[in-house]
């Protein structure tokens, strides 16, 4: 992530290329930030690929960079949809990034989970068509990614696995994570999975709807652009006044109640019993490892 004099994070700045295109509409012929890859070629659809090694964790820093291509995308009228990737292999992101989480100040905690949540509210409620080619495991908040674009195609591998296993870790799911998750499976498979901690291999993800549909990996981004296309066959402000209508309720939940669910994330994150959960999963991670 570069930052300019101003201290404002300057998304891509010194690497970006801006085109103009016949209509004489500009438009990025290719950004490159630090943490992901961005590309908008003249079709209007651009391509998001996270790369931030070892496994796409989501970072105060990543989230920045992630909600500020977001912005710059939406405010580019020739991008009419994005899709979602990592160039990782097996990965597409392992969620939040535990560390931002673990013994750090209520300051740190307060500007982190304020952009959790700017993250969400940008991509969930986006005018584009949003579709994610979950390439890799996908647990939590990478689940949540997956799950706030419009269309989920995974690669069909069953060592992949995705769902919200914030219980496992000994935290719990924030509402909008749970009415995200409601809102793709249902209420029922939501309740077990969600008190369960589940992480579903990509084909019982299939099945409960998790994911719409399975390809063979290499199949993943040739099927994403024919999806994409048949998404943006209609017009826009047709398709984007009915999403506004399916996903308004949730998205003003959050705005409503935004400053209480941060304090409630600062409160529960500072939890000795909580800081004492999460430094156990990290170290069962680093120990399964070796
Ligand atoms: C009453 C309550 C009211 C209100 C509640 C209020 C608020 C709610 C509170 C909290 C909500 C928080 C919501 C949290 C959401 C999250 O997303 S938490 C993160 C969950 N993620 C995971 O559980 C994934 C863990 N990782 C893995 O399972 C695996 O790493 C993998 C499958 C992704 C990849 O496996 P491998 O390829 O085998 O890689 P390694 O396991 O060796 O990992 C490499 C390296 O990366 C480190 N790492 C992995 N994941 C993370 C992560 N999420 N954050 C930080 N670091 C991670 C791992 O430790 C390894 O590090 P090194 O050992 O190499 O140093």
């Amino acid at each position: 992530m570069l930052l300019s004099g101003s201290g404002k994070p300057q998304f891509g700045e010194g690497n970006r290329e801006v085109g103009e295109a016949p209509l004489g509409r500009p438009v990025w012929a290719a950004v490159g930030g630090s943490l992901m890859s961005l590309c908008l070629p003249f079709t209007g659809v651009a391509t998001m690929k996270f790369k931030s090694p070892p496994v796409n964790s989501l970072s105060l820093e990543f989230l920045t960079e992630f909600s500020i291509s977001l912005e710059k995308l939406e405010n580019n009228r020739a991008c009419r949809g994005v899709i979602i990737t990592s160039t990782l292999p097996k990965i597409f992101s392992s969620g939040l990034d535990i560390t931002e989480m673990c013994g750090k100040s209520m300051e740190h905690y307060t500007e982190f989970w304020r952009a959790v949540q700017e993250m969400w509210l940008r991509l969930y409620g986006s005018n584009m068509v949003t579709v994610a080619a979950v390439n890799g495991s996908s647990p939590a908040g990478g689940c949540l990614v997956a799950m706030s674009c419009d269309y989920r195609i995974m690669a069909e591998n069953p060592k992949f696995s995705i769902g919200l296993n914030e219980a496992q870790l000994g935290i719990v799911a924030p509402f909008w994570f749970k009415d995200t998750f409601v809102n793709v499976v249902g209420h029922r498979i939501a309740e077990r999975s969600l008190q369960l901690g589940s992480l579903h291999p990509a084909p019982e993800a299939h099945k409960l709807g998790l994911v719409d549909e399975l390809v063979p990996e290499e199949k993943l981004m040739e099927r994403a652009a024919a999806v994409m296309a048949q998404w943006l066959a209609l017009p826009d402000h047709a398709r984007q006044l009915t999403k506004t209508m399916m996903r308004k309720a949730v998205l003003d939940r959050l705005v409503a109640h935004r400053e209480e669910d941060i304090k409630n994330f600062v409160t529960f994150v500072s939890k000795e019993s909580i800081q004492k959960s999460l430094r156990m999963y990290m170290e069962m991670l680093k120990k399964r490892k070796s």
